[in-house]
C-alpha cells in the first residue's frame, strides 16, 4: 500500500507566493513583510498588498477605498433570502448563503479574467461587513445602521455590527485582528478554495465552500468556541479545575494548538498586546486574568501553546460582537487571502485530486 498522509500532514502540495508560515523561525509574512510590521497599517492596503503583490501607491489605495466605501450597501436581493432564514440560524450559514447569492447575481460571475476576479474580490470585500452586521442585528429586531463614509473599513464594521460609533482603541484591536487574520498559507479554508477554483469553478463557489471550512471548530469556529469557554470557566480562579476536567475527558481545548506552528502562533503575541489595551481600556482585567491562568495551566499541563483564535475571542466580545458572530468577522478578513489563492490557483491551474487507497470489501457479488 502507498504512504498515507492522514490530513494531509507534512504534504507540500502546491507553491504559493502570497505568504510563508514559517515555524522554524515563528515567522509569518506576507508578501514578505513581517505580518506585525503590516498590523500597524490599515487594513484596506494590506488586502490590496495580498491581492496585487505590492504595496499600493497613495493613489491607487484611495481608488480602492472609494469603490470599498460605494459597495458597502447591503444588497436587497441579499436581505431578502436572509430574511427567509430562521432568526436562529447561525450567521456563518447567513454569510454563506449570502456570499452564495451575491454570486448568483454578479454579471461578471463566470469572467475568469483576473480583472474580474479582483473586482468581485473587492466588491465581497466592501459587502461582507453589512453581512455581518445584518447576521448580528436582525436577531436583536434591529435594523442596519446607514454606512459611514467618513469611516475607514475597520471602524464602519464595527459600526455597522453594533451601530455604535467605535473609539480609537476599539478601532485599533479590530483592525489589527482583521491584519492578522487575513491570510495563513494553505490552511484548510483556502485550501478548499483552491481545490473547487481548480476545478475551473467561480471565484463565489471557491468562497462559498471556504466559509463551511472555517465555521468547523477546528478552524475558525474556535474563535466563538475560546470565549464560550472564558464563560464556562467564569473566572480565572476556576481556570485549573476546569481544565483537569476537560483534559480527562479527552476533550481539545479551543484556541490552542496548530497543525504547523510548534512553538507557538507567530501573531499570537501582536492580538494578545492589542487585546490587553483594549481590555485594560474597559476595566476588564478579569479577563486578561483569566487568560492567563488558563494559558499557563495548558502550558504546563499540555506544553501547548494559544493560537490566533485564542486572543481573538475575548477581544471580539469586548468589542461588543455577539459570540457566533466571531467567526463570521474571520470570514469577512479572509475573503482576501481566499481571493488571492484563487487567483494565484487560476494562473497556474492543476485540478487537485489525490488518490486514495481503497481498504473497504474485496471483490464481492450480488446474490443471484
Ligand atoms: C485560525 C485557526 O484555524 S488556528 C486552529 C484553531 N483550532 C483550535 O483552536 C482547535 C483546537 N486545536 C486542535 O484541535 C489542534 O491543535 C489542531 C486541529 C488545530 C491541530 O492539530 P493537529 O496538528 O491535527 O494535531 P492533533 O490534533 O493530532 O494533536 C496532537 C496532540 O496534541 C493534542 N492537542 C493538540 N491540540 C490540542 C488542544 N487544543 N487541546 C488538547 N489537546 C490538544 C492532541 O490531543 C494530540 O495528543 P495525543 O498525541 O496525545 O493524541
Ligand atoms: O494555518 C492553519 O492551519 C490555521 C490557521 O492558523 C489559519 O488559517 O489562520
Amino acid at each position: 500500500m502507498s504512504e498515507i498522509h492522514k490530513g494531509l500532514a507534512g504534504v507540500v502540495a502546491d507553491t504559493t507566493a502570497v505568504s510563508k508560515v514559517d515555524p522554524e523561525s515563528n515567522s509569518l509574512l506576507y508578501r514578505g513583510y513581517p505580518v506585525q510590521e503590516l498590523a500597524t497599517r490599515g487594513f484596506e492596503e494590506v488586502a490590496r498588498l495580498l491581492w496585487d503583490g505590492e504595496l499600493p501607491t497613495a493613489e491607487e489605495l484611495e481608488g480602492f477605498r472609494e469603490r470599498e466605501r460605494a459597495g458597502r450597501a447591503l444588497d436587497d436581493r441579499v436581505r431578502r433570502v436572509v430574511d427567509e432564514l430562521p432568526l436562529s440560524a447561525h450567521p456563518m450559514d447567513v454569510v454563506r448563503t449570502a456570499v452564495s447569492v451575491l454570486g448568483a447575481v454578479d454579471e461578471q460571475a463566470a469572467d475568469h479574467s483576473r480583472a474580474a476576479e479582483l473586482a468581485k474580490a473587492e466588491r465581497l470585500f466592501a459587502a461582507l461587513p453589512a453581512v455581518v452586521g445584518y447576521a448580528q442585528r436582525r436577531r436583536h429586531g434591529q435594523d442596519l445602521p446607514a454606512p459611514r463614509d467618513d469611516l475607514g473599513y475597520a471602524a464602519n464594521f464595527l459600526w455597522t455590527v453594533t451601530g455604535e460609533e467605535p473609539d480609537e482603541v476599539a478601532t485599533r484591536t479590530f483592525e489589527t485582528s482583521l491584519v492578522l487574520y487575513a491570510e495563513h498559507s494553505f490552511n484548510a479554508s483556502t485550501f478548499a478554495a483552491r481545490v473547487v477554483t481548480s476545478t475551473l469553478s467561480d471565484l463565489h463557489s471557491a468562497v462559498t465552500a471556504a466559509v463551511g471550512a472555517l465555521k468547523g471548530p477546528l478552524h475558525g469556529g474556535a474563535n466563538e468556541a475560546v470565549w464560550t469557554v472564558f464563560q464556562e470557566i467564569g473566572s480565572a480562579q476556576g481556570a485549573a479545575a476546569w481544565l483537569a476536567e476537560n483534559l480527562a475527558a479527552h476533550r481539545k481545548v479551543m484556541g490552542f494548538g496548530h497543525r504547523v506552528y510548534r512553538h507557538g502562533d507567530s501573531r499570537v503575541p501582536t492580538m494578545h498586546a492589542a487585546l490587553r489595551e483594549l481590555a485594560t481600556a474597559r476595566g476588564r482585567t478579569d479577563v486578561l486574568d483569566l487568560y492567563d491562568a488558563l494559558e499557563s495551566e495548558m502550558l504546563r499541563a499540555k506544553d501547548i501553546r494559544p493560537n490566533l483564535d485564542y486572543p481573538a475571542g475575548p477581544a471580539y466580545h469586548l468589542l461588543g460582537l455577539d459570540t457566533d458572530v466571531f467567526t463570521p468577522v474571520f470570514v469577512a478578513s479572509r475573503v482576501v487571502g481566499w481571493s488571492a489563492h484563487v487567483m494565484e490557483q487560476r494562473a497556474a491551474n492543476s485540478l487537485i485530486r489525490p488518490l486514495s487507497a481503497y481498504d473497504g470489501p474485496g471483490l464481492r457479488h450480488l446474490p443471484a
